[in-house]
């Protein structure tokens, strides 16, 4: 008896991928039925790496089931331009725009949005970063691009590369001995050419690790470039979680979705005896979270390793791939992609070009 399509597609319309929540039937790209061999092809919006194995079995046991003798499947990523929610016009290169930000520097800002973009990377995505921060740029050092300057071809920058992410720090085209002394409207001009004047190559996803706090300079760049979306990051103690309530409420003002808030240095374990301990308090990520109906996307402990690693040029998702702060970084990863993917996709006549002025 030949296997009937309309019978394996109500069975894949009746599981859903555990991610997306979307049913394994919207996800299908092509079946093909030949015997009792169904070749499937789904197509993720998410980078999925790391689940691959989940998702495979979920497919191949649901035609199983549904009658299908063998199945040869292909899982491909295809992430979704997604709408900038404060309506600026879309970058052509850069399908989405993540801006990671803090209330209060020194919360580990930098060190959440470097792993993050390495994360998205590890899942399979294409990924740049944007080093914003002008008082402290601390990407090129995470990223072990010491002294590198990027070249310049037909009047734009051309990204520099490390770990599979290409990467642009306001610290390539500043001096380290020179402190920025610039008032803001030099700084905000200098960003957003930056953003807007570098060769950025086919991105699903730019991570923008901007200056600490919500002044003028980070409401501007909040207001001028296509934004997808933002992450807070937050330590629990109550005067960094005011600050990030201030961040969110900027966020909010111009009209940023705001994906959620990380926790970092959520608990310190001792590295002798196991203890423990919630140094900076408790609780408060989720708190803010639920206060402003946004996500606690995760929590990361006060760890020697994340601040080593970090300083030396290699951060922990590629120092400890396998390594459990590295599955606490991609699960952030993938929970901002899906609700990413999750929002309404740009028509492509919105797609225009970013020009700074
Ligand atoms: N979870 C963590 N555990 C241990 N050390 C951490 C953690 N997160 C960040 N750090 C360390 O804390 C210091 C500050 O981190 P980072 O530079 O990322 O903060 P920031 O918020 O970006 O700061 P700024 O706003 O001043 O640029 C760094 O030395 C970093 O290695």
């Amino acid at each position: 008896m030949s296997l009937s399509r309309k019978h394996l597609e109500s069975a894949l319309s009746r599981q859903v991928d555990p991610w997306m929540g979307k049913d394994l039937l919207a996800l299908t790209e092509r079946m093909d039925i030949d015997g009792d061999l169904v070749s499937i092809q789904l197509a993720l919006p998410y980078p999925f790496a790391s689940c691959a194995g989940e998702l495979r079995d979920l497919l191949v046991q649901t035609l199983t089931d549904a009658g299908a003798g063998r199945v040869a499947y292909d899982l491909i990523l295809k992430v979704p331009r997604s709408k900038p929610t404060n309506n600026v016009e879309s970058a052509p290169p850069i399908k989405n725009v993540i801006v990671v930000a803090s209330g209060k520097g020194g919360v580990g800002k930098s060190t959440t949005a470097v792993n993050i973009a390495l994360a998205l990377a590890a899942e399979g995505a294409r990924v740049g970063i944007l080093d914003a921060d002008i008082y402290g740029p601390s990407i090129p050092t995470m990223l072990g691009l010491f002294n590198q300057r990027p070249e310049i071809r037909n009047e734009a920058f051309v990204p520099l590369q490390a770990y599979g992410l290409q990467a642009m720090s306001i610290g390539f085209l500043i001096d380290d001995n020179n402190p920025v002394v610039w008032r803001g409207p030099k700084v905000t001009g200098a960003l957003l050419q930056l953003f807007g004047q570098t060769a950025w190559q086919d991105l699903d996803y730019l991570v923008i690790d901007m200056p600490p706090g919500t002044g003028d300079i980070q409401l501007t760049l909040a207001q001028r470039i296509p934004v997808s979306g933002a992450v807070v990051v937050s330590t629990p103690q109550d005067i960094a979680l005011l600050d990030a309530k201030k961040g969110i409420e900027m966020f909010r003002k111009v009209n940023i979705d705001v994906l959620g808030v990380v926790e970092n240095m959520a608990l310190h374990v001792c590295s002798n005896c196991g203890h423990t301990e919630a140094i900076f308090g408790e609780g408060g990520g989720e708190r803010i979270a639920r206060e402003y109906q946004t996500e606690l996307l995760g929590q990361l402990p006060l760890n020697k390793s994340i601040r080593e690693q970090a300083d030396s040029g290699k951060p922990t998702v590629v120092a400890q791939p396998d390594g459990p702060l590295t599955a606490h970084y991609r699960h952030i990863a993938r929970r901002i992609a899906v609700k990413l993917a999750q929002h309404e996709v740009v028509p492509t006549n919105r797609i225009g070009f970013f020009s700074p002025k």
